[in-house]
């Protein structure tokens, strides 16, 4: 599928599967395509060209598909809710919604349920995000660099309490992010764009056999295309 915008072609040409239980790191400099994925994969946006499908479904345009969360740095909460009332309003919009789950969720965080979002901090804030998220027990999860703001400490809590869920609920993550240290030994298949194309994809295992870690991986590629073009 391709996908362009008034000022061009953000995606082009491209064809991929995203595998199943998998987590899957999506890299890429700025610009290359990688919340466009999403979008499309969201239905947030219409490919231009050729066609996806999301568990046998053709995005409809008209919200997301039951079984995928979505969840990008700008994190859709109200601050005048309280927690409670967050999960409350998650088990209103959301038909599979799992009230005892996401209630779990919060309390292994250890955010305060009767605070209002407003008052929370960034890692809190994104805890009851992902709590939203994982509520709905999707069986995808789209996360469009969602720690970019939190500090290294809270990132790396935050990304494996959601890896631990992901793991133990089978659920299928791709994660964009451009801090490529963080996603060693988190992900275990890549997807790199690069200017609207895909430069690499497939298991990390495979792609790093030289004992290459991923993030040496991505950057490598990255350079070598930037060279290529500046030559
Ligand atoms: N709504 C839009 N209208 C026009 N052009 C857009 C729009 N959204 C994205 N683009 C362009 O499409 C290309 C891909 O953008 P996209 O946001 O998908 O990249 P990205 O890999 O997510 O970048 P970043 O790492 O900076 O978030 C860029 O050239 C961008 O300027």
């Amino acid at each position: 599928m391709g996908k362009k915008y008034r000022r061009g072609w953000a995606l082009r040409e491209t064809s991929l599967v995203i595998p199943a239980n998998r987590v899957v790191a999506l890299v890429g400099p700025n610009g290359a395509g990688k919340s466009t994925l999403m979008g499309l994969i969201t239905g947030l946006l219409r490919p231009t060209t050729g066609d996806l499908t999301v568990f046998g479904d053709r995005p409809t345009g008209k919200g997301l598909h039951p079984a995928v969360s979505y969840l990008a740095q700008q994190k859709p909460l109200y601050p005048q809710l309280t927690v409670a009332e967050t999960l409350t309003y998650g088990a209103r919009t959301n038909p599979t919604w799992d009230q005892g789950y996401a209630e779990h969720l919060i309390g292994q965080a250890a955010v305060p349920v009767n605070a209002k979002i407003g008052t929370l901090s960034g890692g809190q804030r994104t805890r009851v995000a992902l709590a939203l998220a994982l509520g709905k027990r999707p069986r995808l999860l789209l996360l469009d660099e969602p720690l970019a703001d939190l500090d290294p400490l809270a990132r790396e809590t935050v990304l494996r309490a959601l890896i631990t869920e992901a793991r133990a609920q089978g659920i299928t993550v791709l994660l964009s992010s451009h801090v490529l240290a963080e996603l060693e030994g988190v992900c275990d298949h890549l997807v790199l764009l690069h200017k609207g194309r895909i430069l690499l994809a497939g298991d990390v295992d495979r792609l790093g056999s030289g004992g290459v870690p991923l993030g040496q991986l991505a950057l490598d590629h990255m350079r070598a295309a930037a060279q290529g073009e500046a030559a």
